[in-house]
């Protein structure tokens, strides 16, 4: 049928709906204007006799010789399914379940077993049906998405069962929720995609469309990769300062992930914005501040799996406010697991995340830990406090660590001077951001610890 990858793993996925992924593939089949005839000839190339005999009843008689198994089957079938061998000339007869008359559900509900061999990849000798599928297995093991060059079929299998009580939007539907992706609905472009605001079942949903490089395959899979990523997080970890998914879509032109939708716009956006009447106040800036504190506790203390979540790129562009500027930790898709606690840290394959925001043992080392997000955390408080960006080519020490750590004037001078007052909470804010990012990871305080030290800040 070439369906690609995804296709057949959202139809597969089907069965956890209660559905019939049979039931699902031929719709689709159908809705392409195949023909059963079409079935029935691609059965046969499959030597699937077996389920030949199940639609035999629906092809012309010129067609039965390809059943080579003979007709031994086929008369218990249709006893069982309570057909009989009426004539029909329905050669052209369009794969819908309607087309299927009475028998439809039968029909269907055989092809669980029958349709099996259908899916099966002959690249990578693989089968997508893999045992594990049908088996739930639980927790992820995100160690290996880590670290996995390619995104083999068994692990969007896997993935598809952790996306669990996260449902599957049709992309029809998001197209019609975003008035056909109009460029008014346009929140912002990242790395990936596209971010559109939409209005879905009477709610507004920001949606990021995954778009593809045609000349980049790599980049299309890291693209799924984080993607499935994400999915898994944000289905496993809620937390009123974790943003939630709302759902995803898979098979259609875009693979999309759909979220609430953030009125308030990204922490890095609202920083940088110039109307003054929508500069954060202080007493807010120290409130976003505990808030994406205490939600990315939350994932380094979970232990979900045994092991804290490591988020992997905090950032400011990565907090996100809602309309009373409460904020919410986004964009899952470079997370991994940490070490259990008996080791401070991993050795990771590869970097990803931010420059700016990133400790040099991760940079230098690749020694992955919960202190890498703290250190990460601690760039977002000199940004709160500071309002500069992270990085800038114009300043002497381009990096806002660098920039604030090594500042031998007043500290009082780096304060965004365009919200007055509260000069204790912006030393407060300095003060816990260089323990953050002290040098030597081992240094560095603990979320829970920033936590705890933030709800200590004075609102002066
Ligand atoms: N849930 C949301 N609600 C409102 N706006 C959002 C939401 N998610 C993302 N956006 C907006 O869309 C923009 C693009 O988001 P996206 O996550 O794709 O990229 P990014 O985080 O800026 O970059 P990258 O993920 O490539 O590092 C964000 O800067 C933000 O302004």
């Amino acid at each position: 049928m070439k369906y690609d990858i995804i296709t057949i793993e959202s139809i597969r996925k089907e069965i956890y709906r209660g559905n019939s992924p049979s039931s699902e593939l031929l719709t689709i089949w159908g809705h392409q204007n195949h023909t059963v005839l079409e079935l029935f000839i691609l059965l046969s190339r499959m030597e699937h006799y077996q389920a030949m005999t199940v639609i035999k009843h629906l092809v012309d008689d010129k067609y039965h010789h390809l059943i080579k198994d003979g007709d031994e089957h086929l008369n218990t079938l249709m006893q069982n399914l309570g057909m009989n061998k009426k004539e029909c000339n329905n050669r052209d007869l369009k794969i819908r379940p309607e087309n299927f008359n009475d028998h439809s559900t039968k029909i269907l509900n055989v092809p669980e077993m029958v349709l099996q061999p259908i899916i099966v990849s002959k690249e990578n000798n693989e089968s997508i049906v893999s045992p594990r599928f049908l088996q739930p297995k639980s927790p992820l093991p995100l160690g290996r998405l880590g670290t996995s060059k390619m995104f083999t079929a068994s692990d969007i299998s896997c993935v598809a069962e952790s996306a669990g009580a996260i449902p599957h939007i049709s992309y029809e539907e998001l197209q019609r929720s975003t008035n056909n992706w109009d460029n008014n609905a346009i929140l912002g472009k990242g790395g990936f995609g596209t971010v559109y605001k939409g209005t879905w079942k009477c709610t507004q949903v920001a949606i990021k469309r995954l778009e593809q490089k045609e000349d980049k395959p790599e980049y299309h899979s890291e693209q799924i990769k984080q993607s499935i990523t994400e999915l898994h997080c944000l289905n496993a970890y809620r937390h009123d300062n974790v943003l939630p998914l709302y759902g995803y879509s898979i098979g259609g032109p875009h693979p999309c992930l759909i979220y609430q939708y953030m009125a308030g716009g990204s922490l890095e956006h609202r920083l940088r914005v110039r109307d003054p009447t929508k500069l954060l106040k202080w007493p807010t800036r120290l409130n976003i501040a505990i808030g994406a504190a205490r939600g990315l506790q939350f994932l380094h203390t979970s232990m979900i799996n045994g092991k804290p979540l490591v988020h992997g790129d905090i950032k400011s562009a990565n907090i996100l406010l809602d309309p009373n500027d409460q904020p919410r930790i986004g964009d899952f898709g470079l997370a991994r697991e940490g070490p259990q606690s008996q080791y401070t840290y991993i050795k990771v394959s590869r970097i990803h995340g931010t420059r700016p925001y990133l400790p040099d043992e991760f940079l230098r080392a690749k020694k992955f830990s919960t202190k890498v997000d703290t250190y990460s955390f601690g760039v977002v408080l000199f940004e709160i406090a500071t309002s500069l960006g992270a990085y800038s080519d114009k300043r002497e020490d381009k990096f806002l660590k660098d920039h604030v750590v090594n500042y031998k004037g007043d500290i009082l001078d780096l304060k965004d001077k365009r919200v007055e007052g509260y000069d204790e909470c912006f030393k407060g804010l300095v003060e816990i951001g260089k323990m953050c990012v002290t040098k030597r990871a081992k240094e560095r305080p603990e979320m829970v610890s920033v936590l705890i030290l933030l709800e200590g800040v004075s609102i002066k």
